[in-house]
């Protein structure tokens, strides 16, 4: 049983974890009809495309900072419910911006949601600005520089989603170098909608520490040596690959293969209700389908922590309950999780 394994994540895009129930509320406030993608309990698309359509509407249904304080707030209880003491979200100031926000207000009521989910359930978070890659590399470049200027004291890192199938990564580096330079830590989505050559460029172009998926390096032998000597640590979130199509089952996964060639992994949910998943259901499925045994998944979240965009102190206290082999209490046992 997974469910009192202490977990941390690294890769949830915040706006993807607004579960249906709270997007329904938010519509309602809103007097906006949300019939056409949320069927009951569920989000209704059929492929990335679809997906993301149904994701920016949602996401334009969160329009002032207590929007979004309610929704950092409720999405972090849910998963210091499951055993989480760590969760890095994933913000997008050009989604906010749609919805009629500043960046700024934007990132102060995902910090007002932190600071309560933290005083409430002892969860730590930090915020990773990202940029939209099909917006293109000036719309990335602009949510960059924003990220540099030091808009919030949880933002700690930089990094890119939106559809890997569009555009050439070196457009991005720019974007990328002055977020590192601002000392922001870095991580790009790569190897998810695009092959192995994808990751490829992103260890030439951008050098990350760390890349969102990259599942699809397996794609290439080499290249899984290659991360694994350069000890890029994948941000895996298998559910959401399952969802997709990347692969066609938990079982058939390719983690266990990337973990067999010692590339450091994490394990992630990437956008929870959308893929039918939560970072507690994969940590349940490496254990059942994949076979991972405690020690294993307390490694994931050993390399989580360390790989994590946080202060060394910070650091040094999340390692230290990960290593106490203590459980973390979980108020959702009967998930299975
Ligand atoms: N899985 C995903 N891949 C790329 N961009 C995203 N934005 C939100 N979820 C994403
Ligand atoms: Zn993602």
């Amino acid at each position: 049983m997974t469910h009192e394994l202490p977990k941390a994540e690294l890769h949830c895009h915040i706006e993807g974890a607004a579960s249906p129930g709270l997007v329904v509320e938010q519509a309602a406030h809103y007097g906006t009809d949300v019939s056409a993608f949320i069927d009951g309990d569920r989000f209704v698309w059929h492929d990335f495309t679809s997906f993301l359509a149904a994701y920016d509407t949602a996401s334009s249904l969160f329009r002032t900072e207590e929007d979004y304080a309610r929704l950092a707030e409720s999405y972090l209880a849910s998963i210091a419910a499951q055993g989480a003491i760590y969760s890095e979200i994933f913000v997008s100031p050009d989604h906010a911006a749609d919805a009629g926000l500043s960046p700024l207000a934007y990132v102060a009521g995902l910090g007002e949601g932190i600071a309560r989910a933290r005083a409430k359930h002892a969860i730590e978070c930090r915020m990773i600005v990202i940029g939209v890659r099909h917006l293109g590399a000036e719309a990335v470049e602009r949510a960059a520089r924003f990220a540099a200027s030091g808009p919030h004291p949880l933002v700690t890192g930089f990094g890119m989603a939106g559809d890997e199938r569009i555009g050439r990564l070196d457009a991005f580096a720019d974007a990328f170098s002055l977020a590192r330079q601002a000392g922001l830590g870095i991580t790009v989505h790569a190897g998810e909608l695009a092959g192995a050559e994808s990751v490829r460029d992103a260890l030439d172009h951008i050098a990350p520490s760390r890349i969102g998926h990259g599942v699809r390096a397996v794609e290439d032998f080499a290249l899984v040596e290659r991360l694994a000597e350069t000890t890029t640590v994948l941000e895996v979130c298998p559910g959401s690959n399952v969802a997709l199509g990347i692969a066609a089952d938990f079982a058939s996964h390719p983690l266990a293969e990337l973990v067999a060639a010692g590339v450091p992994v994490t394990l992630n949910s990437d956008d929870p209700p959308y893929f039918d998943t939560s970072l507690g259901h994969e940590y349940a499925m490496a254990a059942q389908a994949m076979g991972f045994d405690d020690a294993a998944l307390r490694r994931m979240t050993r390399t989580a922590i360390e790989a994590a965009f946080v202060d060394e102190q910070t650091r040094g206290e999340l390692l230290a309950k990960v290593d106490s082999q203590s459980t973390i209490p979980c108020s959702r046992p009967e998930e299975g999780i």
